[in-house]
């Protein structure tokens, strides 16, 4: 079968335009908001180098590359395409980072013929107008046991955090990741992690880069963009292996934990939450279901903060609740929000879950249509539904030993914590707070 992975510059990435890409970020209109916010006075007052550079000298000319105004965006974030060449030093003229690669025994990139199709690239701006989050990159992540996730990095407009998202199973695909974006070169979405199956160890001399290792990869060029109204055409070399397909249907609705963020509980060891317990259980399931998706939301301290929430463990320790101690420091209980979970997860192309949770409301927002996007000046979001068509509970290890009578095998000491279980005094007055006033949905054990 012939297997071209050969990799293409695409045409309008030429020598002449292209930008370092550790230079972009500071003519990148999105840095240059995210900048703007942080350095507002300077900014105002038109003192910054940046602002300088954009009044003193406008562009001369306009840019090589014909694009609408609407590619100002953060996907791809260091996306060259806004530039004029004419305006940087010549410094910059370097050979491009992403060189066209071949696979070792070729000897150049063919030029684009019959295994070279044309496909449609988006405006990134379609992804602005469609989501609140877009996935940046994604990369393999093989686990002890011999089993692999991938890791998906999310960006969104709602705050500056990089979620993340663990997605088990080759099925599961970002729809964002997956689109096509101007001027990149095959290994950029490799980079990125755009592509299908497995990649080949293409410089290890070592390592044998077999035809059927090659045939585990493919690099994705052509993603339904039928929705695209600002699109650009691009040639992109097409690897013609077969690929993984991904018409595989499964059968039930997949696993979905999402999961806040808890420094303590999964990094500190700590036994005042089960927060660590759960998300080991989590990506347990997942692994033995061969698919599921771990939404890892930086919503530390229920939205609080860690500072906030080290304050709050202070105000336990002398006497208050979780809630109470929330509600001491100016808090709201529980200040999370779900609206970047749901984009992700429509993101994911996951409309129908069965959520490891024990939080009504978390099923709850999850469920909700918010309205909020377009007050947020987040423009037309994607409004799709997500419905929660089973909710699998996550009973807290130490109680369910005490549920099945099984407490005395229980090997756990009272306040330890190991392998991220966790058992003890403390333990139990949290979760009781959490059924009694945050209406979390597990049986008490009679005993406590
Ligand atoms: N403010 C505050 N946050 C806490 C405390 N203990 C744990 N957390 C945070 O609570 C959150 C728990 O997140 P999750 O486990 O995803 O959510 P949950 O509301 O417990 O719901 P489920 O686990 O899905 O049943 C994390 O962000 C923790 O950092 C606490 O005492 N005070």
């Amino acid at each position: 079968m012939a297997c071209d992975i050969t990799m293409n510059e695409t045409p309008v990435a030429t020598h002449q335009n292209y930008i370092p890409r550790n230079a972009v970020d500071h003519i990148n209109p999105f840095f240059f908001k995210s900048h703007h916010h942080a350095y507002g006075h300077s900014h105002r007052h038109g003192h910054s180098h940046y602002h300088h550079r954009q009044e003193q000298q406008p562009s001369p000319t306009p840019s090589p590359i014909p694009l609408d105004s609407q590619l100002q965006t953060p996907v791809p974030r260091r996306m060259s395409a806004q530039i004029d060449p004419s305006s940087l030093p010549a410094s910059y003229s370097t050979p491009p980072a992403t060189p066209p690669l071949t696979l070792k025994g070729e000897q150049t990139s063919p030029p684009p013929t019959a295994t070279t199709s044309t496909t449609t690239a988006t405006s990134a701006s379609s992804v602005e107008t469609e989501s609140l989050a877009w996935c940046t990159a994604r990369a393999r992540i093989p686990t002890p046991d011999g089993s692999e996730y991938f890791l998906h990095i999310y960006e969104n407009k709602q705050d500056k955090k990089e979620h993340l998202a663990f997605v088990f199973g080759d099925i599961i695909r970002s729809q964002s990741l997956d689109r096509v974006q101007l001027n990149e070169t095959e290994m950029d979405r490799m980079k990125r992690g755009a592509y299908r199956g497995r990649l080949p160890n293409l410089v290890d001399p070592d390592q044998d880069v077999s035809m059927e290792m090659v045939e585990t990869v493919s690099v994705i060029s052509a993603p339904a963009l039928a929705s695209t109204s600002a699109s650009v055409s691009v040639s992109t070399a097409v690897v013609t292996a077969s690929i993984a397909t991904t018409s595989a249907v499964t059968t039930q609705a997949p696993l979905v934990r999402i999961h806040s963020e808890c420094f303590t509980g999964e990094i500190g060891h700590s036994a005042r939450c089960d927060c660590g317990e759960q998300l080991d259980e989590a990506i347990r399931l997942m692994k033995a279901e061969g698919s599921g998706v771990v939404v890892y939301l930086r919503q530390e301290g229920r939205g609080i903060g860690l500072a906030e929430k080290l304050k709050a463990y202070n105000l336990q320790d002398l006497g208050y609740d979780t809630v109470t101690a929330n509600l001491l420091l100016n808090h709201g209980a529980d200040e999370r929000t779900y609206e970047v979970a749901q984009a992700i997860l429509r993101d994911l192309g996951l409309q129908q879950i069965r959520l490891l949770t024990n939080n009504p409301d978390k099923i709850e927002k999850i469920e909700r249509i918010e309205e909020q996007g377009q007050e947020r000046g987040q423009g037309a979001l994607d409004q799709t539904r997500i419905k929660v068509v089973e909710r699998v509970p996550m009973m807290p290890k130490s109680w369910e030993a005490i549920h099945q009578g099984t407490e005395t095998d229980f090997e756990i000491k009272e306040g330890a914590v190991e392998n991220k279980v966790v058992k003890g005094k403390e333990l139990d007055k949290y979760l009781k707070v959490k059924v009694e006033r945050m209406r979390h949905m597990i049986t008490v054990p009679t005993s406590l």
